[in-house]
């Protein structure tokens, strides 16, 4: 099939609707369609429209922005795609315009951000780089917006809608965090707010999952997300041609699915993440249930007479002292949880699992219940966590659905309940699911027929040691 040739347009002045460009509005995946694209695909046959012409006109620093990426070849007339399921390279941006923290250790503040974990690094930088105009990234820089809709930007009586919640936790200890790490650059930084913001658009931007590390990259880091792409593998290093003499590691876009001419490019966000993660890192929330989460902290205690057998056992499978175990509404349980929660209620009179000689096979021996006591503690525990945690909310699950139902929250207000609710249904779920216990131990063979109890599974259930 012969090659389909598209170039990326710059962002519609129309989208969103009244188009703010700093201040990062958004198209709410609450609504089932989203109205008009940010980056969009015209084919070749298209190009002879001047990509900035628009009515109304484009903001002047969006023109001022695209000129420049024009100029450093970011964005050209012709961008080489296969009308496949995965086109080959949709965008293109050579290493030298990344901000990563490689950059900063190489700025004039690098020494100063030794310290500071890659994404707070990379703040003090924005700043600077910002308050100097240097070049050349300030034009992609200046229209990074100076807020947007992650609850880290919340007013107190906002933030009162999340009351005993994760994602409550999660704003409040990244708040101080940021500002305990900014204590020792605050000579370059003017007030708390400044702090804040690039912050925060450097979790909002970054495609940090590359290599591992935090990069941003103008422009692409401004394409939006959508519930429909299922795929995250929408990006990836290559080397190649950075200019006109000049070889290059290049950061690759990537469109996961097929993207038909005038069509708007999204790439998902992150699949593995919680309502919770969109709203704290984006803003937004998704209406479907699998993304309602809440997540378990338990813990080996420390007054526990088996503590360091068990912490062995935990840190040969991975985990620790306290393990954080994220549960999902609708999706498998991580294979990690149950043997944790039966490894951590584990006591006396099974402790002879914990002995050297079943030391290679006690993770797989965890993955059923133990004995009927363990199971029993382990659902006391996980109740005791769930009821104590719903304790927290200031409103019920149906309240609040029927809140949704009603519609017209408004935009914060409605990610504050949909967060809210979909973790305690989460918390409610589990403990529905604890209470058929006694159910699951007659399954795997651990309650005979008369009641009585088998500390190790009957029959073919038995796990080899
Ligand atoms: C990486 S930026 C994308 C560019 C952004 N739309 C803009 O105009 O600058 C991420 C931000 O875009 C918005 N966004 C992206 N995808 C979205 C979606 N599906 N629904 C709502 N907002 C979205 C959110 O405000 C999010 O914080």
């Amino acid at each position: 099939m012969s090659p389909v040739f598209f170039s990326v347009s710059p962002p519609s002045p129309s989208f969103p609707p009244q188009f703010h460009f700093k201040s990062f509005k958004h198209l709410s995946p609450l609504k089932t369609t989203l109205k008009r694209p940010l980056f969009s695909t015209t084919t070749r046959s298209s190009l002879h429209v001047d990509p900035l012409e628009s009515d109304p006109p484009l903001p002047s620093y969006v023109r001022t922005f695209w000129k420049w990426l024009a100029e450093e070849g970011v964005v050209s007339s012709t961008c080489p795609v296969r009308p496949a399921y995965v086109p080959e390279g949709l965008w293109l941006v050579p290493r030298r315009l990344w901000i990563n923290p490689d950059t900063v250790a190489a700025s004039e503040i690098g020494y100063l951000c030794t310290d500071l974990k890659p994404w707070v690094a990379v703040s003090p930088f924005l700043i600077r780089e910002k308050m100097r105009g240097n070049l050349p990234w300030w034009f992609y820089i200046d229209i990074l917006p100076e807020q947007t809709d992650s609850t880290l930007y919340w007013s107190e009586e906002e933030l009162a809608e999340i009351k005993g919640t994760l994602l409550l936790r999660m704003t409040r200890e990244m708040k101080e965090h940021v500002e305990s790490q900014y204590h020792k650059v605050k000579e370059e930084i003017i007030s708390w707010h400044e702090q804040l913001f690039p912050s925060s658009i450097t979790l909002n931007g970054a495609f940090s999952h590359l290599r591992g590390q935090l990069v941003m990259l103008p422009p692409v880091d401004l394409i939006n997300h959508s519930a429909s792409i299922t795929r995250e593998d929408n990006a990836e290093e290559i080397n190649g041609p950075a200019g006109l003499f000049s070889w290059d590691l290049l950061f690759c876009l990537k469109s996961t699915m097929l993207v038909k001419e005038g069509e708007q490019v999204f790439i998902q966000y992150g699949l593995k993440k919680s309502n919770a993660d969109l709203a704290f890192y984006y803003g937004f929330v998704e209406p479907n249930t699998n993304r309602d989460s809440y997540t378990l902290t338990f813990n080996i205690s420390e007054l526990d007479p088996f503590h360091r057998e068990k912490l062995d056992i935990a840190a040969a499978n991975d985990l620790g002292e306290t393990a954080y175990l994220d549960i999902f509404m609708d999706r498998p349980l991580p294979p990690a949880i149950l043997p944790y929660l039966w490894l951590v209620a584990l006591q006396e009179t099974d402790a002879f699992l914990l002995e050297p000689v079943y030391k290679k096979s006690i993770w797989k021996t965890l993955e059923l219940p133990v004995s009927h006591v363990n199971e029993e503690l382990v659902c006391k525990m996980v109740i005791d966590a769930c009821e104590s945690a719903l304790s927290g909310y200031r409103t019920t699950v149906e309240q609040d659905e029927k809140l949704i139902q009603e519609g017209n929250l408004g935009y914060k207000l409605e990610i504050a309940v949909r967060v809210r609710v979909g973790e305690k249904r989460v918390k409610l779920n589990w403990i529905k699911l604890e209470y058929y216990h006694e159910r699951r131990l007659k399954e795997l063979g651990l309650v005979g027929e008369e009641g009585e109890t088998y500390c190790q599974p009957k029959k073919d259930s038995i796990p080899t040691l």
